[in-house]
């Protein structure tokens, strides 16, 4: 990847994956992504904000040679996940008298999984709103634990109002220019795919953290993932909108079928619900990858699970599925299981047990011998009830 010049004598120095389709081995990442750091040039003293993943070490050095960068005085780490840090083993070797900065829960990550206890008199620990001078240029390193890590920051360049965010704000999109636009529908997809799987199990520190930005008001904001973003920026006001306490009038129906009783009931379910005028989209768990399923439950406020009994318990999928869903926390206020069975099965309390955690309302479930009939489709009809009775108070 290119060097670009974001302001004044700060350039995005990362580097591009176009092919990459898989991050964190959970995420399909459709439309690639990027490891972003930047490098800040003083008036007396030269930092590199992050660094990148290890595989990209040719692109990334090439970088920084582009930029005549023979010496560097400090690597600053913002959040020690290997995405990030990746290549400052290496850069310690070729900077010798570099110096790394980060707080001190990050710099406990960096000396354990880096096995950095060697040189750990280069490390330099900051705290909360530390400054560390560039020259004519300040750093300012606010801690912004949980979102995503515990030990994420963010740094600020105090003269050009740039604030770099890590993760936060970030997105898994190889895009083709520095500054992307806000409305393109490809990258808000992407935007919300990436918010649903990393950021929405923290809802109330993304809450806090947009304060935090609010409070900064940066004219650039640089992420360690996909565009850099000129503010006020589009995800910002959804970034708001998605980690909100408020879910939408929106019901996702996510199944899974083998001989086609539980996909009658959720057939019945959903067109029950359409009829009422309830926005409803349905998922068929054995096609929806993770980041669809993910993107899907960040607004909805009722979600049901239709899933037939698999040895007593869910089919394998609805269970990933549910894992899915307990792990990213979203907003849900009303969970309700439907299914199938032959002769016996635990597959509500399964379920009920693991997404207890979210402590939405759990409807009556409907789970039935066989084929749907007469009581069953009642049973659904009620179903509906409940869910639109909610549904109208939102
Ligand atoms: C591999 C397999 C395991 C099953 N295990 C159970 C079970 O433990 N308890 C049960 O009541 N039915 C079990 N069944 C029967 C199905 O739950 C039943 O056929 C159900 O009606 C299928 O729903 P579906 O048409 O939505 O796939 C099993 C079926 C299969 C194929």
């Amino acid at each position: 990847m290119a060097t670009r010049e974001i302001a004044d004598r700060i350039y995005s120095v990362g580097t591009i994956d176009w092919d990459l389709r898989y991050f964190d081995a959970i995420m399909p990442t459709p439309r690639g992504s990027s490891y972003n750091a930047y490098l800040v040039k003083g008036s007396e003293k030269t930092a590199l904000i992050d660094t990148c993943k290890p595989n990209d070490e040719a692109d990334f050095i090439t970088n920084l040679m582009r930029l005549d960068q023979h010496s560097l005085d400090y690597i600053v780490i913002d959040h020690a996940e290997q995405d990030h840090s990746g290549l400052l083993p290496l850069l310690l070797e070729i900077f010798p008298s570099a110096k790394v900065v980060t707080n001190e829960t990050c710099k406990g990550l960096l000396l354990a999984m880096h096995h950095l206890e060697e040189v750990e008199e280069r490390f330099i620990v900051i705290g909360d709103r530390d400054t560390l001078s560039l020259g004519d240029k300040t750093l300012k390193f606010y801690l912004a634990p949980w979102v995503h890590w515990p030990d994420t920051m963010f740094t600020e360049v105090v003269e050009d109002k740039v604030l770099f965010t890590t993760d936060f704000l970030g997105t898994h999109y190889a895009a083709p220019t520095l500054y992307q636009d806000d409305e393109s529908p490809d990258y808000l997809e992407a935007a919300k795919r990436y918010y649903a799987a990393i950021m929405m199990p923290f809802r109330s520190s993304v809450q806090e953290h947009l304060k935090l930005i609010d409070e900064i008001a940066p004219k650039i904001i640089g992420p360690s993932h996909g565009p850099v973003l000129r503010m006020s920026a589009k995800i910002i006001d959804l970034y708001r909108n998605w980690s909100g306490d408020s879910p939408k009038n929106l019901v996702i129906v996510a199944y899974v079928s083998m001989h086609g009783s539980t996909e009658l009931m959720t057939k019945f379910l959903v067109d029950d619900l359409v009829q009422r005028g309830i926005p409803v989209q349905q998922y068929n768990l054995l096609e929806t990858d993770t980041g669809v399923l993910g993107s899907a439950i960040v607004d909805a406020a009722t979600i049901v699970i239709a899933t037939p009994t698999v040895l007593f318990g869910p089919h394998p999928v609805a269970v990933n599925a549910a894992y899915l869903i307990r792990a990213l926390r979203p907003k849900v206020q009303q969970i309700a299981f439907i299914g199938s069975y032959g002769w016996g099965t635990n597959a509500v309390n399964y379920l009920g047990e693991m997404l207890s955690p979210l402590s939405a309302k759990m409807l009556e479930p409907v789970y039935i011998r066989g084929q749907p009939e007469e009581t069953a489709i009642t049973a659904l009809h009620e179903m509906a009830n409940a869910i639109q009775e909610h549904h109208k108070t939102l």
